[in-house]
C-alpha cells in the first residue's frame, strides 16, 4: 500500500517558514533546513463545505551537528485545512498556497485552527466506536483511529485551541474531550498514549481517562508514528503551578505572617499531591511492574549528565565536586527498585479537580531520545520533581516583583524558604506515610540535585532569565 500523493507543489519552504513562526517548533534557535515533506494520509468523515485535512510530516535538518548525531534530524507533524479560496478567518493560520494539478488552487492553514477541520477529526474518532477498540477507518491513507470503549463523545461539540505555552498543540472540544496533536513525532509507541492507555484501563483517578488516539503505519520508517491522543477534558481544573502561585503571592502580600498562618497556605494541597503521587505510583507498579537496578549505573549516568551540562552552563563547574558527592552516594545502595514513572513531574503538570489532583503529560524529560524515556526509573525521580517545583514557585514569584524594599527583599527570602519547605515536608510526609528511610533520602537528594542541573540546561536553552533558580538551588545542594 503506498501514501496518497497530493501533487502540486509543496514546497519545503513554505514548511520552513511556518515552523519558525510557531511557539512549538524547538528548533527555531538552530540552523535548520526543510528537507522532506511527507503526506501520510487525510483525515476521513469530510461533510459538505468541510475542507480537505491533510496530515504532513516534515523533517527538518540541522547544520549545527554533525550528520548522524541523535538531534541531527527532527520530524514535525503539520496537519493542513485545504481551502480552494483563500479563508480569511483563517489568516492567522496561513501556511501557504500553490496550484494543485489535480484540485486546482490549494489556500492551505495549520487545521487545528479551523473548527471546520477539527470537526472532521472529531467525527472520524467517533466513528471508530464500537468496533472493539480498534477501527481503521481508511485503509487509503494508512490513518488509523483507536477508540477505548466507556465514554460516547459529543459529535456535535465545537473546537478551541489552546493558547498556552506548549510543546504539542491542544484543542479542547466543547466541554468534552481534549485532544494533544504531537508536534515533534517519532516513530513507534508515544510514552503519554501507552501510560495513558493502561492508567485509563487501570482505573486510575489520577489521570484524565484516555477516549482514544491516532495512529499511522508510516511508509518511509514502516514503523508506526503516534500522531495524537484525545482524552477526558477536565475543563473546571486549576493548574498547580498557577495554585501554587497564588498561594505565595498571598503570603508575600503580608510577610509579617508565617507560611502557616498565611490564608492561601498550601500545605493541605501538597499533603493531597503527595498522597495523588503515592496512589499513582501503586498502579504503574501493578500495572507495568518493578525491576531492580544497579545503584552504581545510576551514579554514572548522573555523572554524565552533569559533564554533559557542564559544556552549555559553565557555572556548574564550580559546583561539581558537591554535585558528585551527593550522586556517589547512591553507590553504596546495591540495587533499587525501579519502574515506570512520570519522567519529568512538576506542579505544570498537575491539575487540581473537584475529585483531587490529576496528573497529565507522561512523554518525559522533552531533551531525552524516546527511548530512554521509556526505561523504567526510580519513583523518587518524580518525587524530587515536585521538590524541585516547590522551590521554583516562591523564586519565580519574587522574581517578578518590582518593589526594591532591600528589608522587604530579604523578608520575603525567608518567606519564600518557607513556603518551599513546608510544601515539600507535606509532601514527602503524605507520599512515604512517614518519615524518610536513610536509603530514600539518598536516592531523593541525588535525584533533586539531577533535576536541578537538567533544568540549568534547560533555563539556558529555553529561558535564560530565570537560569538562576536552578543555579542556586545546585550552589546549596551538598553544601547545608
Ligand atoms: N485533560 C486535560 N484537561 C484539561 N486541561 C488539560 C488536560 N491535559 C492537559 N491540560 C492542560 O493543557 C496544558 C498542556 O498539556 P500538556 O499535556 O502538558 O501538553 P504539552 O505536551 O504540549 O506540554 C497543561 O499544562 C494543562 O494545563
Ligand atoms: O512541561 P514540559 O514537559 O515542557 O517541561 C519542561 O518545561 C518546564 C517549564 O515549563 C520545566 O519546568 C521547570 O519550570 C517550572 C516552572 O515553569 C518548574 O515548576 C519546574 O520545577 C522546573 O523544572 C521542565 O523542567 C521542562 O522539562
Amino acid at each position: 500500500m503506498t501514501a496518497p500523493q497530493v501533487s502540486g507543489h509543496l514546497e519545503p519552504q513554505v514548511f520552513a517558514d511556518y515552523l519558525a513562526r510557531t511557539r512549538w517548533f524547538a528548533g527555531k534557535g538552530r540552523p535548520f533546513t526543510v528537507t522532506d515533506v511527507r503526506t501520510v494520509g487525510e483525515v476521513p468523515s469530510r461533510v459538505d463545505d468541510s475542507p480537505r485535512v491533510v496530515i504532513h510530516l516534515v523533517e527538518v535538518s540541522y547544520a549545527d551537528v554533525a550528520a548522524g548525531a541523535p538531534d541531527a534530524v527532527e520530524l514535525y507533524q503539520v496537519p493542513l485545512a485545504y481551502y480552494e479560496h483563500p479563508e480569511n478567518r483563517l489568516d492567522h493560520a496561513f501556511v501557504g498556497w500553490w496550484e494543485d494539478p489535480e484540485h486546482g488552487w490549494v489556500h492551505a492553514y495549520d487545521a487545528l485552527h479551523d473548527r471546520e477541520a477539527m470537526a472532521c477529526w472529531l467525527r472520524s474518532f467517533d466513528e471508530a466506536a464500537g468496533q472493539e477498540h480498534d477501527h481503521t477507518v481508511d485503509p487509503e491513507s494508512m490513518l488509523t483511529f483507536h477508540r477505548l470503549p466507556g465514554h460516547d463523545l459529543d459529535r456535535e461539540a465545537a473546537s478551541t485551541l489552546f493558547t498556552g505555552e506548549q510543546s504539542n498543540s491542544s484543542v479542547a472540544f466543547g466541554e468534552d474531550a481534549l485532544m494533544k496533536v504531537f508536534r515533534k513525532v517519532t516513530p513507534g509507541v508515544n510514552p503519554d498514549v501507552a501510560v495513558h492507555e493502561v492508567l485509563t484501563r487501570a482505573g486510575s483517578d489520577h489521570i484524565a481517562s484516555l477516549y482514544g488516539w491516532l495512529d499511522v503505519l508510516d511508509p518511509d520508517s514502516d514503523a508506526v508514528i503516534q500522531l495524537a491522543m484525545l482524552q477526558q477534558f477536565l475543563r473546571t481544573a486549576i493548574d498547580g503551578w498557577d495554585m501554587a502561585l497564588g498561594s505565595v503571592r498571598t503570603l508575600f502580600a503580608d510577610p509579617e505572617l508565617h507560611a502557616n498562618q498565611s490564608g492561601g497556605d498550601f500545605a493541605g494541597e501538597a499533603t493531597r499531591l503527595g498522597e495523588a503521587l503515592r496512589e499513582l505510583h501503586e498502579t504503574l507498579r501493578e500495572s507495568f511492574g518493578t525491576e531492580t537496578a544497579d545503584a552504581a549505573g545510576l551514579v554514572g549516568q548522573m555523572g554524565e549528565r552533569l559533564a554533559a551540562a557542564q559544556t552549555v552552563v559553565p557555572g556548574l563547574r564550580e559546583h561539581h565536586d558537591r554535585l558528585a558527592a551527593v550522586h556517589a552516594r547512591v553507590a553504596g545502595l546495591g540495587q533499587i527498585e525501579v519502574h515506570r514513572v512520570h519522567g519529568d513531574l512538576h506542579l505544570g503538570q498537575t491539575l487540581r479537580t473537584s475529585k483531587g489532583w490529576k496528573v497529565v503529560d507522561f512523554e518525559g524529560e522533552p531533551a531525552k531520545p524516546l527511548a530512554e524515556r521509556m526505561l523504567p526509573d526510580s519513583p523518587w525521580r518524580d518525587v524530587a520533581g515536585m521538590l524541585r517545583s516547590f522551590d521554583y514557585a516562591p523564586h519565580a514569584v519574587e522574581r517578578d516583583r518590582t518593589d526594591d524594599d532591600l528589608a522587604d527583599a530579604a523578608m520575603l527570602r525567608v518567606r519564600a524558604d518557607e513556603w518551599a519547605n513546608r510544601a515539600a515536608n507535606h509532601f514527602l510526609t503524605a507520599y512515604a506515610g512517614g518519615s524518610l528511610t536513610d536509603e530514600q533520602q539518598i536516592l531523593l537528594d541525588a535525584y533533586v540535585a539531577d533535576k536541578a542541573v537538567y533544568e540549568t540546561v534547560y533555563e539556558t536553552r529555553n529561558r535564560p532569565t530565570w537560569v538562576d533558580i536552578p543555579l542556586q538551588a545546585v550552589a546549596r545542594i551538598g553544601a547545608e
